[in-house]
């Protein structure tokens, strides 16, 4: 059973009473979280620099386990999926993260079809959909581009269309916009909103308060491992 929230749709992630200690000793790095984010919802994560935004997202991908507390993903007990099929729940997860990862000496194509080859899927398909994605973050007449023949902005539309390609339940955005100009963070936003809008629930974190203000969605705030705000429809602070 999908785990239900308080408005009657299922939950993408749920948190309880989650907390992450990395040494025993020093403050938690999540300290007693709840929160629920709905299937389709847009969320921002905001909070200084060791709030704990990075360790949400890592339990996320169980790249960490919490010391304490239930992390569920698409009503899955995280602490239930074994390791063996820990790389198919990470298939349900996008990640999009400040520097882009490109692989170097792939073409932006090449980059994108790769996040499908990886999992099995055959030529033909790849050569259907690559194209598809590329097209829909704005790249067409670009696909056969190196990553240091695309601009930054350019850059994250790829990074973009290789987290999406999978169509990810849960698009996770971490300062996806920290390296680029204000009007290209903008465009990205755009990107990301649309992404949206086809149901992928975005997961962002930031610190670019602009942004946070002009998209008006929901906002988290966190300090020191703790949830000091949730915001339908918040601005930066
Ligand atoms: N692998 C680790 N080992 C020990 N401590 C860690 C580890 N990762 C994070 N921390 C600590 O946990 C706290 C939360 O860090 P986290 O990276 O989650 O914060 P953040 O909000 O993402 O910060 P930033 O905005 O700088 O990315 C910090 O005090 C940090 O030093």
């Amino acid at each position: 059973m999908p785990v239900m929230n308080q408005s009657g749709g299922s939950s993408a992630i749920s948190m309880e009473h989650v907390t992450k200690n990395y040494s025993k000793s020093g403050r938690p790095a999540l300290d007693d979280v709840n929160v629920r984010v709905s299937k389709g919802e847009f969320v921002f994560f905001i909070g200084p620099t060791g709030s704990g935004k990075s360790t949400f997202m890592k339990l996320l991908l169980k790249e960490e386990n919490p010391t304490r507390g239930k992390v569920t993903l698409a009503g899955r007990d995280l602490s239930q999926v074994r390791g063996w099929k820990v790389p198919r729940m990470r298939r349900s997860v996008g990640c999009v993260f400040q520097d882009f990862r490109l692989l170097p000496t792939k073409t932006a194509a090449e980059n994108v079809g790769f996040a499908l080859e990886v999992i099995g899927k055959p030529a033909n398909v790849v050569r259907r959909v690559v194209p598809e994605v590329l097209q829909l973050v704005g790249l067409e007449g670009k696909e056969g581009r190196l990553p240091h023949q695309l601009s930054g902005g350019e850059q994250q539309r790829v990074a973009i269309a290789r987290a999406f390609v999978n169509r990810p339940l849960v698009l996770l955005a971490d300062e996806p916009t920290g390296n680029l100009d204000p009007d290209t963070s903008i465009e990205i936003m755009r990107l990301l909103d649309r992404i949206n809008r086809t149901g992928t629930t975005v997961v962002m974190a930031t610190h670019d308060s602009n942004i946070v203000n002009q998209m008006r969605r929901r906002v988290v705030e966190l300090d020191r491992g703790r949830i000091v705000r949730d915001q339908a429809r918040g601005v930066y602070g």
